[in-house]
């Protein structure tokens, strides 16, 4: 018989639960184990450790013997957490995921599966609890490029965030990798690859499975929400277009041709889905830009309308940030189109204009018609010509914002807004410590992984972290709590202005474009609550007893819901 021992705590002292048995055993466990004690030993086991890497690994196993002493800590040290199960530490261990794989964790659906999905989601052992999933099939994680079925990591990542920020119960959550193939050579070569060795499906095939997966997954969880982590090969480069400026811009014939536009309807329509990376990344970006907006302009004197906004990336991530940024300006009174005109694209090569020849269908929007010279490719030059109040990173060139890029955006702006968003720390566009050299101390920041505070002419300078994190805990939260069909714009629009709004005075007078991790709980809360009536406006709640609620009431039952460790 195999035994399992599943620590818990009753009144402070650990027993062990032993399978098939709900009794503790007497023996089993050392006669002295003090909850806080332990808590404490649980920590300097995680301080010992050098490598991230071993701290990753130490927390996972954690997290499987012992899941609420490991949320216990989490929510109490989120700032140090954060970086080793998520981003930047979350990127090593997708790296090296099929060498220190130690034991299954999540739901693994391969190409292999098509026509016998369902058999594969049965297996999954608490099907009636399930309400979230993040999928992802490993095909851009972070920067990091294809990484196959080494993707895994960060839907677990992202749901132990989703555990820890917003209290969504444990059991409820399935990490889920769609192993389609990598077209990374290194993998396909490495004998420890946990992945099929085969290059990507053709999108005709991948388009059938996924199809047939979504299918599946709605009959077999009614209740369920999923998060795409990136679906590259068809899904990204569709859900970051606002399929209704689609259709007003007459982009319906291109998109038929290759039959990218009908599946993003059709899922978004069909079932309660949302893109990490592009609508989550919008959000949190539509977010900490608001709060920087005001600062950068009380500094300057001149009117939020007059901002400005260069994108250096123009990938998934970068048009979806786009996209929600034009709320920024429509908030203000624009109109779309002059909204769009505050927007300029740089991708690898150089500024994105019409002149410029062929465009991938995700850029033409953005693109500039009011440019017809030659190619510009130097950022400091493309700067000089579209002087913009804000520089947004999401390229994954490591230091792309060099101090002569820095200077010359200081140059043009009493506070100039830089968020180098690339992930992993390694490939940000700049670091911290540059951006307030370079600036002398007046630059807005925030970026995609977290840089140590600076300090500065005798002043302690602190980093906005403006990374998806802050938006997804409480969105699948509103989204199970309200029982959305549907996630819609302005769903995602409200998780954006309940994280600006979130900050406290005391943020506020630290010049934090982002409220502090710790307090994730009380934000995602509020973005919670925002989300929830967004959901009522729209129509798309099928929790109709949450609608008579007032504001106060509906926070306190949010909170109530919360699973706590
Ligand atoms: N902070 C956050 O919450 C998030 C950050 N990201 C980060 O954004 C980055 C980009 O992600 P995706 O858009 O999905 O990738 P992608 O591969 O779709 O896009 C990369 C873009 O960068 C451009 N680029 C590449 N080389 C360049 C060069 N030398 N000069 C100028 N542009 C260049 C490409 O043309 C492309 O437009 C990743 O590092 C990712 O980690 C993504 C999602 C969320
Ligand atoms: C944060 C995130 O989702 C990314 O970098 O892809
Ligand atoms: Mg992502």
């Amino acid at each position: 018989m195999t035994i399992v021992l599943t620590p818990y705590w009753i009144n402070g002292v650990q027993k062990l639960k032993v399978a098939q048995s709900p009794k503790p055993k007497r023996g089993l466990v050392p006669p002295v184990l003090d909850e806080s004690v332990h808590a404490l030993r649980c920590l300097s086991q995680l301080r010992s450790k050098d490598k991230s890497i071993e701290k990753y690994i130490y927390l996972s196993a954690l997290k499987e013997q012992d899941p609420n002493m490991f949320y216990k800590l989490c929510l109490e040290n989120m700032s140090e957490f954060t970086p080793i199960i998520y981003t930047p530490t979350v990127g090593d261990a997708c790296l090296q995921y099929s060498h220190i794989y130690r034991r299954p964790e999540g739901l693994f659906i391969s190409i292999k599966d098509k026509g016998k999905i369902r058999e594969v989601i049965s297996n999954w052992p608490r099907i009636d609890e399930a309400r979230i999933s993040v999928v992802t099939d490993g095909s851009r994680i972070l920067g990091l490029g294809d990484l196959g079925v080494n993707g895994m990591p960060i839907s677990i990542g992202k749901l132990s965030l989703y555990i820890a920020g917003a209290g969504i119960r444990p059991e409820s959550t399935i990490p889920i990798c769609l192993d389609l193939g990598t077209n990374t050579q290194k993998y396909l070569d490495d004998p420890l690859y946990l992945g099929l060795r085969q290059t990507r499906v053709p999108e005709q095939e991948m388009t059938e499975f996924m199809d047939e997966f979504m299918h599946e997954m709605s009959v077999a969880f009614p209740k369920l929400m999923i998060q795409f982590e990136v679906l590259h090969s068809t899904l990204a480069t569709l859900a970051l277009i606002d399929w209704r400026l689609i259709y007003a811009l007459s982009f319906r014939k291109d998109f038929s041709t290759d039959n990218a536009f009908r599946y993003l309807e059709r899922y978004r329509n069909k079932y309660p889905v949302f893109n990490d990376d592009i609508q989550g990344t919008g959000a949190v970006v539509l977010s900490g830009f608001l709060n920087a907006a005001k600062l950068s302009s009380a500094a300057s004197g001149q009117p939020l309308t007059s901002h400005r906004i260069l994108f250096f990336g123009a990938g998934s991530a970068g048009v979806g940030v786009a996209q929600q940024l034009m709320s920024f300006f429509t908030l203000q009174g624009f109109s779309k189109e002059e909204a769009r005109r505050r927007i300029w694209l740089v991708d690898s090569q150089g500024l994105v204009f019409n002149a410029r020849g062929r465009l991938a269908e995700h850029k033409k929007y953005f693109s500039r018609d009011d440019y017809n010279g030659a190619p510009m490719t130097n950022l400091v030059e493309i700067i000089k010509y579209v002087k913009p109040t804000a520089l947004l990173g999401l390229s994954t060139i490591t230091g792309a914002f060099t101090a002569d890029v820095i200077q010359t955006m200081a140059s043009i702006n009493a506070r100039p807004i830089i968020f180098p968003l690339s992930n992993p720390v390694r490939l940000s566009e700049c670091s911290f410590a540059d951006a307030v050299q370079y600036t002398s101390g007046s630059v807005l920041f925030a970026s995609g992984s977290p840089f140590p505070d600076q300090e500065f002419r005798g002043t302690t300078l602190y980093p906005g972290q403006g990374n998806n994190m802050y938006i997804f805990p409480g969105l699948g939260l509103a989204a199970i709590l309200g029982r959305v069909s549907s996630v819609t714009d302005s769903m995602v629009e409200a998780s954006s202005l309940g994280l600006a709004d979130s900050l406290t005075a005391e943020e506020r007078a630290q010049g934090l474009l982002y409220p502090r991790i710790e307090r994730i709980r009380e934000i995602s809360a509020q973005i919670a609550k925002a989300v929830i009536r967004a959901a009522q406006r729209d129509g798309v709640d099928r929790n109709e007893s949450l609608r008579a609620m007032k504001d106060d009431d509906l926070v306190r039952l949010i909170r109530r819901k919360m699973w706590t460790p």
